[in-house]
């Protein structure tokens, strides 16, 4: 498949995903990073010219993308303590058949999560290559953003929970020596074996909880952001949208640790189509 088809398989799921979910009347929209979010921004500038729209981005280039669509950015911490977000678009690397994500290849996890929790509607967007069953099945490792301090204590404890050989991520081509975040942190990539759901627990395909080499998806995004040093993990998991408000009780308003995943995955095929995967309510 060549990179023509991956970009045409981008730009229609960004095509799709606005067409279905953006609303030109929303006050707040999240953007987040990577190259299949440029098609999302390319489309709700097609679709929209309302000036009264802000744009939360989630990291530098993101913030690139919003100014030279000639839309208004706002910084995320700029908003109100209590407004939500009326809908957040993101790219993924990874996607699973319960929605959880592994996100963090652009390095930008830790502004994506923010984002992503803050939004009533999370929305993710990717070409074919990331669709699959389970997490860490294409996509080899799962990033993490770290303090830099804390690199060798972090990197040795996630070989204790299970990761043959987690690297710190490097520019090579760009500058020698370690990449830096937008927070000034350090991403280590860890590759994990094959990621479980709650099914696969049931059904005796492994405990999940890193005791017999096995981890399920929302106990090692637990274990991983225990870890002291460790900034945010990229694993977007645990519960969605709704479900996350009916635990917080209070409408709107998510709490801290869910409402990470997206409701919805629009996926670009290699054939023109674009498949959705939807939460189960
Ligand atoms: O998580 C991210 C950046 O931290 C991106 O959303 C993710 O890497 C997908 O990128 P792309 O759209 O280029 O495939």
């Amino acid at each position: 498949m060549t990179d023509v088809n991956i970009e045409s398989a981008k730009r229609a799921a960004g095509k799709q995903a606005v067409a279905d979910h953006f609303d030109p009347s929303a006050s707040h929209v999240g953007i987040g990073s990577g190259t299949t979010i440029v098609y999302v921004v390319e489309a709700i500038k097609e679709s929209s010219t309302n000036p009264q729209i802000r744009f939360v981005p989630t990291g530098y280039q993101s913030r690139q993308v919003i100014v030279q669509a000639g839309l208004t950015p706002i910084a995320f911490d700029s908003l109100p303590e209590d407004t939500m977000l009326d809908i957040a678009f993101d790219g993924a690397d990874e996607v699973d058949v319960e929605l959880n994500c592994i996100k963090g290849g652009g390095a930008c996890l830790f502004q994506e999560k923010l984002v992503a929790e803050r939004a009533k509607k999370f929305i993710c967007v990717a070409d074919y290559r990331k669709k699959q069953d389970r997490l860490l099945t294409n996509w080899p490792t799962i990033p993490i953003e770290v303090a830099p301090i804390s690199v060798p204590t972090v990197l040795h404890s996630l070989r204790v929970l299970g990761s043959s050989n987690p690297k710190l991520r490097t520019t090579l081509l760009e500058k020698s020596g370690p990449l830096k975040t937008d927070q000034d942190f350090f991403i280590i990539d860890a590759p994990f074996p094959k990621l479980l759901i709650a099914e696969d627990i049931a059904a005796g395909k492994g405990k999940g909880d890193g005791s017999d080499g096995t981890w399920e998806v929302n106990k090692l995004s637990e274990a991983i952001k225990a870890l002291t040093g460790v900034l945010e993990v990229g694993i977007f998991s645990g519960l969605n949208g709704p479900d996350a408000d009916a635990i917080s009780g209070k409408e709107g308003v998510k709490t801290v640790t869910s409402g990470q995943k997206p409701v919805a995955v629009y996926f670009g095929m290699s054939d023109g189509s674009v498949e959705v995967r939807t939460a189960k309510q």
